[in-house]
């Protein structure tokens, strides 16, 4: 939350009536207010706050504390009877005026920057932090401040850099993280956006100078995200309706679908591995040790370029990235820096044990598209290791991943050691136990331990000879959802750390005594 000096009450009054949204208004002779607050959370009002009375969850009580704080208008799509002249302004629906009341409140932030967007089932975040460390190269390179990113992963705007809990912010938020940009000299924001984002009106009103859509797969089905496929893929569609330039994946899966959505952009840039007509083909990809190198060929002509972060499947977010880098003129040495240096926090996170007989690999591959893109990329990387898998589901929503994530893990590891994954809701056990059959379909030995902790200890201690052992699904992150609540925890990484060493004095000591 930031305060602005903004609008009067009328000029917004005036905002909803022009959008075709108001129903009904009163302002109580409030109209030339200047709110200096824009909030949906009646925890952030303070005097002189504009509330927004919005989701599924919104209680009355809310509003009567954001009136007693101090709160000088609500926008709502009801009435509340406040026992006060509060001024109100009643909204056919509330997502749309929350954009537009967003982008009039901070004076459309997005205009004073360049916007990448990135879209699309896996790949966004890892191609935000590839988009960003090209991109910072290049600020570097000219004496201008690091660029914006908001992120799964994390929010920097030059005011702040938190941990993210949600991969495409509320339009209030994503809005006031612009403005903190701009007000900060920032230039460039990359950012993440979510099916969600575009369902919920959450980026309505802005426009992304590029849209990156990597690929598509079924995901995000459940009660609170999507009602089925069909509602997943148009809702990730309508990114291009408010994008310049358009870059385009043509390995996707609905590749001709995606290529017609991507007309409503100013204009396409397509992408591929397999297609050599694309405007940037890789090809020659190869591994080199943990690096990946590739070769692309456009109308410029032909590139050779290198990946520290492993997993072949990255190929594609740094070609998309590449080709984002090319429209906006982003000078080839920091096209190659950036992708050398590049890394996406608690994706393909490599740790080894000194005698290289077990690596640990963090990800954060958590559905059928990234499963099976992880582990044959493992496959194909480490031929002669043996695969170990650590994982687990989340509760109450995308039920089919217990089915995809038990089978692809059975096919493919030497043993499966089900954990904890943001059960919420849903007993641990019973969870484990769904994913455990598609596994013992496969003949695959598994183990059912719910703390990520312990079943990382497990696969590291038991294993003897060369295994990658995949530890998948949250990444970084350092909270697990039991119930409604956030609880804290060691990430997967400090857990691999901590076993990996253990595993390291108790070899060396062995190896002593011999
Ligand atoms: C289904 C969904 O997207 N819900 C999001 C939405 O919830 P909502 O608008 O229904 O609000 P709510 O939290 O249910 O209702 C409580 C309301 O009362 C307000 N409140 C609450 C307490 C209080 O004391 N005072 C008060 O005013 C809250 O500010 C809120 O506006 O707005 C909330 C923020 O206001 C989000 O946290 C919430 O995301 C939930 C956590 C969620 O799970 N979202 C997922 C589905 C999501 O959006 N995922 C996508 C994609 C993820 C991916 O790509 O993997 C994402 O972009 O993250
Ligand atoms: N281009 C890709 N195609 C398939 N899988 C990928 C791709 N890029 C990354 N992955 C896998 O998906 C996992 C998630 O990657 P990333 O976090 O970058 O995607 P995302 O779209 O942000 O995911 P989410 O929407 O779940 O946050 C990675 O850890 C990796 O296992």
């Amino acid at each position: 939350m930031s305060q602005r000096k903004s609008d009067t009450l009328k000029t917004y009054a005036d905002l909803m009536e022009a959008s075709g949204l108001l129903m009904e208004a009163a302002l109580y002779g409030q109209e030339e207010t200047h709110p200096d607050v824009l909030t949906y959370d009646s925890r952030e009002v303070k005097a002189n706050t504009m509330f927004i009375c919005k989701g599924a969850a919104f209680k009355e009580t809310y509003l009567v504390s954001a009136i007693e704080k101090g709160a000088v208008l609500y926008i709502s799509e009801r009435k509340y009877e406040t026992g006060k002249d509060v001024p109100f302004l009643l909204v056919s629906d509330i997502r749309k005026a929350m954009a537009i009341l967003a982008n009039a409140f901070y004076g459309s932030p997005w205009k004073e920057l360049t916007v990448v967007g990135v879209g699309g089932t896996k790949g966004k975040s890892t191609s935000a932090y590839y988009m960003k460390a090209i991109v910072d190269d290049y600020m570097e390179e000219t004496g201008k401040p690091e660029s914006a990113v908001i992120s799964s992963i994390d929010i920097y705007d030059g005011k702040s850099r938190v941990e993210s809990h949600i991969t495409t912010p509320e339009a209030v938020e994503l809005q006031r993280h612009f403005r903190n940009a701009a007000d900060c000299g920032i230039t460039f924001a990359e950012m993440e956006v979510s099916s969600q984002a575009l369902k919920y009106n959450r980026v309505d009103g802005m426009l992304f100078d590029v849209g990156i859509f990597l690929n598509i797969s079924e995901d995000h089905i459940s009660p609170i995200e999507h009602p089925d496929f069909e509602d997943y893929f148009t809702s990730k569609m309508r990114m291009f309706a408010q994008t310049d330039h358009a870059v385009v994946n043509l390995d996707a899966d609905f590749a001709d679908r995606i290529l017609e959505a991507a007309q409503a952009a100013g204009d396409v840039t397509t992408i591929s591995q397999k297609d050599e007509n694309a405007d940037y083909y890789a090809y020659q990809i190869r591994k080199d040790g943990h690096e990946t190198k590739f070769s692309v060929r456009s109308k410029e002509g032909e590139e050779d370029y290198c990946l520290t972060m492993p997993g072949l499947f990255n190929v594609e977010n740094a070609l998309a990235v590449i080709a984002a880098a090319k429209i906006l003129h982003i000078p080839d040495s920091c096209i190659h820096s950036g992708l050398l240096r590049a890394r996406s926090s608690g994706r393909m996170e490599l740790y080894a044990s000194k005698d290289k007989k077990i690596i640990a690999i963090v990800d954060y591959a958590h559905n059928k598209l990234s499963f099976e893109k992880l582990f044959s990329s493992i496959r194909e990387e480490y031929p002669d290791y043996a695969i170990k898998a650590v994982f687990g589901c989340p509760g109450k929503k995308a039920y089919i991943r217990r089915k995809d994530l038990g089978t692809i893990a059975g096919q493919y590891a030497q043993k499966v050691y089900l954990a904890a994954e943001d059960p919420g809701y849903e007993p641990v056990e019973e969870i484990s136990g769904d994913i455990a059959q598609y596994v013992q379909a496969q003949n695959c030995p598994y183990v059912m331990i719910e703390d990520r902790g312990e079943a990382i200890r497990t696969a590291i201690e038991e294993s003897e000879d060369r295994t990658v052992i995949l530890v998948t699904g949250k990444g970084n992150e350092t909270r697990q959802k039991y119930g409604s609540e956030y609880i804290d925890c060691p990430s997967d990484v400090e857990y691999v750390k901590k076993y990996l060493e253990s595993y390291d004095q108790i070899h060396e000591s062995t190896c002593r005594r011999k």
